[in-house]
C-alpha cells in the first residue's frame, strides 16, 4: 500500500474506501431493523433465501461508485443479487427504501475520501446499477466480485455479516476486502462477542467495526476500524496489519464453522476435530467473518462441508481466502487443493467441503481426517 505504482494500489484504495461507505449502509440499515415495524425491509427472493435493502443498496453502491472509479458501463462486476424481485410492482416500497439509502450513502462519498454522484440518483439508476452486476466472471481478465450482504440471517437477526469485495485478475484473486461492521477491532473480541447475546439494542454501546484488505502477494494484510459520526476515513493513521495466529497445536486451536447446520454438516465437522484432537467447542460464526476471525488470528482453523450437490458461489469466498492466505495462513478444498476461482461463478471442481487454518501443520491433519474420515461418512 505504500508504494503507489505497485499494481493494484488504486483498486485496493477505492475498493477499501467504497467497503466502508457500505459498512455505514448496513449498520443504518440493521439498525433500522430494531423497530418492529420496519420487517418491510426484508423480503424473500424466488428461491426463498432472504434479500434486505441492505443487500440492494450495497449493490448499487458499490457498482456506482466501482463504475465510476473505473471505466464506466464496461467494467466486469460479479454479484450476489439481481432486481427480479425488487422491480416487482409490490416492492415498490422497497424500491424507494434502497434508493433512499443509496443516495444518503453517496452522498458521504467524500467522507471517505471518494466523489459521489452530483445529483441524486433516480430508481431507473440504482436499478440499473443493480443490474449491471451480470458478469459471470471466468479465467480472462478483471472481474470486481461482490457479495453485498455476506450472512444475511446474521445481518437480520443483528448478529454478524459481511460485506465482501474482491477483484480476480485472470482467473486469481487479486485483492480482498471485507468489511465487518460488528466484527470489534480489539483482539479476542470475537469469542466475547460470541459469549454474550448480540441483541441489537446492546449494538449502539459498542465500539464496533472493521475493515479489513490484502493485495495478492503482498505477505501482508490490513485492518482499520470503521469511523463514526462526523469523522473521516485518514487512511495512514488508521491501518494495523494482522496476522494469523502461531497456534499449531490442536489441543489449544479454535475452531470455526458456519452456525447454520443446513450450510455445513456440523456432526462431520465434529468427527474431524475429535479426530485431530480439537478440544474446545466450534466457535460458529455467520459470514464470511469466520475468514477473518483466521487472518486475525482469533481462530486456527475454519471449515465449512455443504451438504453434497450445492455449489459454493465464489463471492462467498474470494475476498475471505485471500486475505486469510496473505495473513499467513493456507486454504484449500477438503481435497487439498487450492480453490479455483476461474471458472465462472462457482467454485466449480471443489472437493467436498473448504478448509482454512492458520498453518500447514493444522492444514494437514484436517486434510488427513477428512480422508481418514469420508469413507464412513454418509455426505
Ligand atoms: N445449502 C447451503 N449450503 C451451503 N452454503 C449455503 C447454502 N445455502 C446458502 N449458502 C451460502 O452460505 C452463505 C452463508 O454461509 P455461512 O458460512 O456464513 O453460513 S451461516 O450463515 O453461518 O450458517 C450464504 O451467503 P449469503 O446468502 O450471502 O448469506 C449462501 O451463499
Ligand atoms: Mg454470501
Amino acid at each position: 500500500m505504500e508504494n503507489d505504482n505497485d499494481e493494484y494500489t488504486k483498486e485496493l484504495n477505492v475498493a477499501v474506501r467504497v467497503v466502508h461507505m457500505a459498512c455505514s449502509l448496513c449498520q443504518k440499515v440493521q439498525k433500522q431493523l430494531l423497530f418492529p415495524n420496519n420487517s418491510n425491509q426484508i423480503k424473500s427472493k424466488d428461491d426463498d433465501s432472504l434479500v434486505t435493502v441492505a443487500d440492494w443498496g450495497v449493490q448499487a453502491t458499490v457498482s456506482w461508485m466501482l463504475s465510476e472509479a473505473f471505466g464506466g458501463q464496461n467494467i466486469s462486476i460479479v454479484a450476489e443479487e439481481d432486481v427480479q424481485t425488487l422491480s416487482k410492482p409490490e416492492s415498490s416500497s422497497q424500491l424507494g427504501m434502497v434508493v433512499n439509502a443509496v443516495n444518503e450513502c453517496l452522498a458521504e462519498a467524500p467522507k471517505f475520501g471518494l466523489k459521489g454522484p452530483n445529483d441524486a440518483l433516480g430508481a431507473s439508476q440504482v436499478l440499473e446499477a443493480i443490474n449491471r452486476c451480470d458478469s459471470t466472471g471466468g479465467p480472462v481478465g478483471r472481474h470486481w466480485v461482490l457479495d453485498p450482504v455476506d450472512g444475511t440471517l446474521g445481518f437480520v437477526r443483528g448478529d454478524q455479516y459481511a460485506i465482501a469485495l474482491a477483484m480476480i485478475d485472470d482467473g486469481e484473486v487479486a485483492i480482498g476486502v471485507l468489511g465487518c461492521p460488528n466484527y470489534p477491532v480489539k483482539d479476542d473480541s470475537l469469542i466475547k462477542y460470541s459469549q454474550q447475546c448480540p441483541f441489537m439494542s446492546e449494538m449502539s454501546s459498542r465500539e464496533e467495526g472493521c475493515v479489513m484488505y490484502t493485495k495478492k502477494g503482498s505477505g501482508k494484510a490490513w485492518m482499520q476500524p470503521l469511523i463514526h459520526g462526523d469523522k473521516r476515513l485518514e487512511w495512514q493513521n488508521s491501518a494495523r496489519t494482522i496476522h494469523v495466529s502461531s497456534i499449531d497445536d490442536p489441543a489449544l486451536a479454535t475452531f470455526c464453522e458456519p452456525v447454520e447446520k443446513n450450510n455445513s454438516n456440523h456432526s462431520f465437522a465434529a468427527g474431524i476435530a475429535n479426530t485431530v484432537g480439537l478440544r474446545k467447542k466450534p466457535l460458529r460464526v455467520y459470514s464470511m467473518v469466520k475468514y477473518a476471525a483466521i487472518a486475525r488470528g482469533e481462530a486456527e482453523i475454519y471449515m465449512k462441508f455443504a451438504r453434497s450437490g450445492y455449489k459454493e458461489k465464489i463471492w462467498d469466498h474470494a475476498a475471505g481466502v485471500l486475505l486469510v492466505q496473505e495473513a499467513g495462513g493456507v486454504v484449500s478444498d477438503a481435497g487439498g487443493t487450492p480453490l479455483d476461482f476461474s471458472r465462472g461463478i462457482y467454485l466449480e471442481g471443489l472437493d467436498r467441503g473448504i478448509v482454512a487454518c492458520s498453518g500447514f501443520k493444522l492444514h494437514e491433519k484436517i486434510i488427513g481426517a477428512v480422508y481418514a474420515s469420508w469413507e464412513s461418512s454418509n455426505l
